[in-house]
């Protein structure tokens, strides 16, 4: 047997498995690479909401992280929820001291996580200036969502022009790539995910699924990038293999509980067939 090659998520946990590092996990598994974990905070959640959050030490955080990396080692990583500007501090000194991300050589994709998807606040406003000056800087590639992007820039993007000049003013924060994902540009017939390394745009389109069951599609997406980099893709190409996975995620997505189900890997596997809808498999 072979080793696959290994991914870290530095993340929270959803206790109704949609979204968080159990997304994470089950992305990772789908694309062929082992995952593991440093996980940041326990979320009290459903597919209704978030009704509890309880963060885990820093200095856990940050042992988890060089645990792994030392022992294991990861081929490419990726955070979620950081909850905190303290964790967010100790997630920057532990990768600079294991090399991941600018400092090192081990892809560091960084997903700014400020709300679940049903507006419950998953980071303190205290820590948005630590994402600006710790992570962004620290990043290969930043994927804010367009609520993020106003979190952060202050601007409102409401047209694919305004997603250009999101790309441009994240940029100027340091990481080496920006990708503004266009799920919330609700006006659009396509989803548009925009992707800029300070010179050229990019555009990865697919299709806008009409389903309300899209909780974990930013996690899902991140994660099947991170699992590419791991893989040895280049920023590009991890970005057009992660569209191509979240496409299908979203496609094979399902309802769970009273409120939002989430998008789902399931449909590279077999055995779920009789679960998916007719037809959901395409290629
Ligand atoms: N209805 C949809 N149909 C197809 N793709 C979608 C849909 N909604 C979102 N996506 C895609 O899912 C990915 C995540 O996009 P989005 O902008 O919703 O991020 P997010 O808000 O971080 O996700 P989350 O729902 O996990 O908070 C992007 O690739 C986006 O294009
Ligand atoms: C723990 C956790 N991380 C991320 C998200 C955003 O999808 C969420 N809802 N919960």
């Amino acid at each position: 047997m072979r080793t696959p090659p290994r991914t870290l998520t530095i993340a929270g946990s959803d206790s109704g498995g949609c979204a968080g590092l159990q997304a994470d996990l089950r992305t990772f598994f789908a694309c062929g690479v082992h995952g593991t974990t440093a996980v940041t905070a326990v979320t009290v959640q459903n597919s209704l909401g978030v009704t509890g959050v309880h963060t885990i030490p820093p200095e856990v955080v940050a042992a988890q992280v060089e645990s792994v990396v030392t022992d294991i080692g990861v081929q490419a990583a990726k955070t979620g929820m950081l909850a905190t500007a303290e964790i967010i501090a100790a997630v920057a000194g532990a990768c600079d001291r294991v090399g991941i991300g600018r400092a090192g050589d081990i892809p560091f994709v960084v997903d700014p996580v400020a709300a679940s998807m049903h507006g419950d606040p998953l980071l303190h406003e205290a820590a948005l200036d630590s994402y600006r000056t710790e992570l962004f800087p620290r990043a290969t590639l930043i994927t804010p969502n367009l609520d993020e992007v106003r979190l952060f820039t202050g601007l409102d993007v409401t047209t694919r022009a305004q997603q250009r000049d999101a790309a441009k003013a994240l940029f100027d924060h340091g990481p080496q790539w920006v990708l503004v994902k266009g799920g919330h540009l609700w006006g659009d017939p396509e989803c548009l995910d925009l992707l800029y390394d300070g010179s050229e745009f990019t555009e990865f389109v697919g299709p806008r699924f009409d389903t309300e069951h899209t909780h974990g599609s930013g996690d899902t997406l991140a994660s099947s990038i991170t699992s590419a980099l791991a893989k040895g893709a280049d920023v590009v190409s991890a970005v057009r293999a992660g569209k191509a996975f979240i496409v299908e995620s979203v496609r094979g997505a399902y309802p769970v509980g009273a409120g939002v189900g989430p998008v789902s890997p399931l449909w590279r596997l077999p055995d779920a067939a009789e679960f998916l809808t007719p037809g959901s498999i395409t290629g």
